[in-house]
């Protein structure tokens, strides 16, 4: 996980000034989704990087101990065996970035990814009314309390949508800031479900704030929004982190999350962090993939790599 980002006073006037060239950020966003033919063997070290970075999810209401159990076995070995020996990656350890659940199952976490051998994996909880935010304050705070006493070592704290629609910047710094304070030491994700802030105005407003009251990473989504991470949402948000960087000096990560679920999507994300913000922001301190049914996909890219290579140099037949 990333250093940390304790966070600025508030700046009113850096908020007000905030700019978005849209028609630039759509241009960059298509670029982005369309080209690039990338060498297969780049394109499989692409996506053991994506592996790495991933905080496997499940938020279903019909989460219990067994899918959790199932979920932490996977997080600890997220690519079948074979796969990595033919990868010579069989020695490094991969695993994913984290186990992301609900805070009730956070306790189950803990125990199963113990009982995996994956105790080192940090067990991410959602919290503050997830994935709405509509309960009190006090309540938001209490919840986030009580997934750091199960063991959580990162929060995925939601926004208050009201607020910002509202344009009361000054009021969503006060409670990110409350909800900084009872993560401890855990690490705080701020989600800000963009698919509900109306503009990419306000989604680089409320990157800003967030960062100003000490969010460790920045999330676009729930994954329960409409429209969840968007190539220009994701634009948006990370110019954020780069001017944040520049003026204050404190890298912050950055987390899209929700419908992300093809190999190919990963790699973009990828090269997304790598182009506006440089390698550093393309490993697991300061990039994760939030998705519940990535690694299935990847696991078959890497599959199709692996026995194309094995078929080539047998001479057998692909079709
Ligand atoms: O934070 C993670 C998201 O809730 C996962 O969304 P997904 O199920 O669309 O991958």
């Amino acid at each position: 996980m990333a250093a940390g980002n304790p966070g600025v006073e508030f700046d009113e006037a850096w908020i007000q000034n905030v700019y978005v060239n849209l028609s630039a950020t759509k241009r960059r966003a298509e670029v982005l989704g369309t080209r690039r033919t990338v060498k297969k063997q780049w394109q499989a070290a692409w996506e053991l990087r994506a592996v790495a970075c991933i905080d496997l999810t499940t938020l279903a209401g019909d989460d219990t101990l067994s899918n959790v159990n199932r979920l932490c076995f996977k997080a600890k070995s997220p690519v079948r065996p074979d796969l990595l020996k033919a990868l010579e990656m069989d020695d490094v350890g991969l695993t994913v970035g984290a186990v992301c659940v609900y805070p009730n199952r956070v306790a189950d976490a803990i125990n199963s990814l113990k009982a995996a051998g994956g105790s080192h994996i940090p067990v991410a909880s959602v919290a503050t009314g997830f994935p709405c935010g509509q309960t009190p304050l006090k309540t938001r705070l209490e919840e986030i309390r009580m997934a750091v006493a199960d063991g959580a070592r990162e929060i995925d704290i939601v926004i208050n949508r009201q607020l910002a629609l509202t344009g009361d910047w000054k009021g969503i710094y006060e409670e990110v800031r409350m909800m900084k304070e009872a993560c401890s030491d855990a690490h705080m994700k701020t989600i800000l479900a963009t698919g509900e802030l109306g503009t990419l105005v306000n989604v680089y407003k409320a990157s800003l704030v967030c960062m100003m009251a000490g969010a460790d990473f920045i999330k676009t989504s729930t994954g329960k929004e409409g429209v969840n991470a968007t190539l220009m949402v994701g634009l948006v948000m990370v110019r954020a982190i780069r001017e944040y960087f520049e003026r204050t000096g404190y890298k912050v990560g950055f987390k899209p999350a929700g419908g992300i679920r093809s190999a190919k999507d990963a790699c973009t994300w990828l090269s997304l962090m790598k182009e506006e913000l440089g390698d550093e922001w393309t490993q697991p301190e300061l990039f994760r993939l939030g998705a519940s049914t990535l690694l299935v996909d990847i696991e078959r890219q890497l599959f199709h790599f692996v026995y194309g290579r094995y078929a080539a140099a047998h001479e057998i037949p692909m079709s």
